[in-house]
């Protein structure tokens, strides 16, 4: 059984929260930014947090949130991670660091080998890479993925995780060809846009223990 660490992100309701930390989720995300159809208010997020137990981590998302609304996020959520999924500078990922006690994750659009090289500059600041497909239509959630092969010739020396276009068939064969820590997926455990399905949650979960 792999002990691949699995975060269920977008989660809205209370249900499908639940479910994802039912099926074994060890990190859940929390969208707070406008023009998601996965969006929460910070108000919604910090209802939704106090349903997680202790166990499973918290990851409330940001997308190039300015100084006072990034501290009033972490203040009214109290996330035990804020992963930053815009085009935030490793400076000012240093600054947050330096004033709020909350673990960071830095999202990195993998393009090719320079993708890397950014990433880079994110070690000692980032406690976890999460590398995504480039941004499209939305800065993530996009259900597209990358060429996995970039990460395996090349795999960070600060934890990280893969993101993008990942669901219940391929996650397992994303594992095996990247080595990856750590799982993100949202489209592919959803019916609609937004819409979470509690049985492609399970089934994501489980084809990733048996990986
Ligand atoms: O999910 C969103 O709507 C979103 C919007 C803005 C910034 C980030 C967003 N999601 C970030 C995630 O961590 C997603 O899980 C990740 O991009 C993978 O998404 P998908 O390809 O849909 O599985």
């Amino acid at each position: 059984m792999s002990d691949t660490l699995i975060k269920i992100c977008g989660l809205s309701t209370p249900e499908t929260l639940d479910a994802a930390v039912d099926a074994g989720a060890t990190h859940v995300g929390l969208v707070h930014f406008e023009p998601s159809p996965r969006h929460v208010s910070l108000e919604d997020a910090a209802k939704l947090r106090r349903r997680v137990p202790e166990t499973v981590k918290v990851v409330l998302l940001l997308v190039n949130a300015q100084p006072e609304p990034t501290e009033r996020a972490f203040h009214t959520v109290r996330p035990d991670v804020i992963q930053f999924h815009g085009n935030e500078t490793p400076e000012w990922l240093a600054l947050v660091r330096k004033y709020l006690d909350v673990q960071i994750w830095k999202a990195v659009g993998l393009r090719d080998a320079a993708s890397l090289d950014w990433a880079r500059k994110f070690e000692g600041i980032a406690g976890r890479v999460l590398f995504d497909s480039p941004a499209q239509a939305l800065p993530g959630g996009n259900g597209t993925g990358f060429d996995w092969n970039l990460l395996a010739a090349n795999p960070p020396a600060t934890p990280w995780g893969i993101a993008g276009g990942l669901d219940p068939a391929n996650v397992a064969e994303a594992i095996r060809v990247t080595g990856a820590p750590l799982v993100d997926v949202s489209s592919g455990v959803e019916s609609a846009p937004g819409v979470k399905d509690v049985d492609r949650i399970k089934a994501f979960c489980k084809a990733v223990r048996g990986a």
